[in-house]
């Protein structure tokens, strides 16, 4: 098996990313919040960043893969372009026949790794051959608020939150808007189709009606995780999940603890306020400490139980994880408006890639700080382009193997 993710924090073999590409070029300030961005990174730059950030993973050791070109080879081996673009129009919703027809006509015809370059950077109205007296054409080119028939994806340098690795296998996620619903498509294809990674278990489809997004899921240890129910997660996507993972597939895992977090968009995800970095350390926002309540749905011989827990958070992390403590970093440290800072650029949002070995974004130097003095070692990539997309080292980035 290819996948193999039992915690947050077990040494790092393979990873998946997305440099990011064209399609951040492709952002106008008209439409930038349709598209989940507050700026636009300067491209170069941005991806001198990532570069940055992949070469640090390849000298320590890790495997890096990239999502596109994985797509490439999936569909190099079965060939069925035809089908993956009708079913790309379909969530994209376009129906209107000739702007269909033009698409197709557009995307099949390129190789695969032109078509899926194009598909990430959208394709502009300006840029299909089309009859110009066509009146349905004319309306649904005026009435469009993005100046394209197929809108970027300029949120998929965040492998983190299309699909999520969990144990032997995957979830496909239900993203919460139209701005990244397609995004799933690609590692949907590769598992349905790779050569390597047919056959992983979907704990998770991306037609279930409920939202589910990757930055939500946490992988605490091989018998707990823990769920964001969040702006971008809904309740119903863990009642699917548990039943998938406990009985279903019946993976190792035998409790998920439901964190509700505030629906902001400065914490649209789990993983912007909580993430993992040894054992026994773990990095949050301030907003998470104190009394907080948890949900934990345990797995029964049939179904599962839930509960309702309240408690500070290292209390319940000591609980669930069987730990004698856990020590709990402040993302921003006590100066409330750095905590705030810090936080909107991803300082709560570390990538483990070894026990106590953590990358992050070098600009949150309180929050690093104190990484340091509690001894991790942190490994710093530049930031001042990849932060603007909202996300760090942990959503830039899916495990598909971890050590146990
Ligand atoms: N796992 C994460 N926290 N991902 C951050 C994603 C940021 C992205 N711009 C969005 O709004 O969706």
């Amino acid at each position: 098996m290819k996948i193999n993710v039992y915690s947050e924090i077990g040494k790092l073999r393979r990873v998946l990313l997305h440099r990011p590409g064209k399609e951040l070029e492709n952002l106008a300030p008209r439409y930038l919040a349709d598209l989940l961005f507050d700026d636009i990174p300067y491209l170069k730059k941005a991806q001198e960043e990532h570069d940055a950030f992949a070469n640090l993973l390849r000298e320590n050791g890790v495997e890096v893969k990239y999502v596109t070109d994985l797509f490439v080879e999936a569909m190099d081996s079965q060939n069925n372009k035809l089908d993956f673009v009708k079913e790309f129009l379909d969530l994209s919703e376009i129906n209107n026949q000739y702007i269909r027809e033009a698409l197709i006509e557009m995307l099949t015809s390129m190789s695969t790794r032109e078509m899926v370059d194009k598909l990430i950077a959208g394709v502009r109205t300006n840029e299909l051959k089309l009859k110009q007296d066509i009146f349905s054409v004319k309306v649904r080119k005026a009435k469009l608020g993005i100046p394209f028939f197929l809108n970027p994806m300029p949120n998929l340098y965040f492998q983190r939150d299309p699909a999520a690795t969990i144990g032997k296998g995957i979830t496909i996620n239900k993203m919460r808007t139209p701005a990244r619903r397609r995004e799933a498509m690609l590692m949907e294809y590769v598992i349905n189709n790779h050569p390597e990674y047919k056959g992983t278990p979907k704990y998770y489809e991306k037609d279930c009606p409920y939202a589910l997004e990757g930055g939500d899921v946490l992988v605490l240890n091989k018998k707990t995780l823990a769920v964001g129910i969040s702006q971008r997660t809904d309740p119903e996507a863990l009642e699917a999940l548990a039943n998938n993972i406990f009985h279903k597939y019946g993976d190792s895992f035998e409790s998920i603890l439901g964190f509700l977090i505030p629906e902001s968009r400065a914490y649209m995800h789990l993983d912007t306020v909580f993430t993992m970095l040894d054992y026994d350390k773990f990095v949050v926002h301030p907003k998470l400490e104190g009394i907080i309540k948890i949900f934990v749905l345990r797995k029964e011989d049939k179904g599962y139980s839930v509960s309702e827990e309240s408690g500070e958070l290292s209390e319940i992390l000591k609980r669930h994880l069987e730990l004698e403590k856990a020590t709990v970093i402040r993302c921003g440290d006590s100066d409330e408006i750095a905590a705030e800072r810090e936080q909107w650029n991803d300082g709560s949002n570390a990538l483990a890639i070894a026990p106590g070995k953590i990358i992050v974004y070098d600009r949150n130097y309180v929050t690093n700080r104190l990484f340091k003095e509690a001894g991790i070692e942190i490994l710093e990539i530049p930031s001042s382009e990849l932060s603007r997309g909202r996300g760090g080292p942990r959503c830039m980035s899916m495990p598909l193997f971890r050590e146990e």
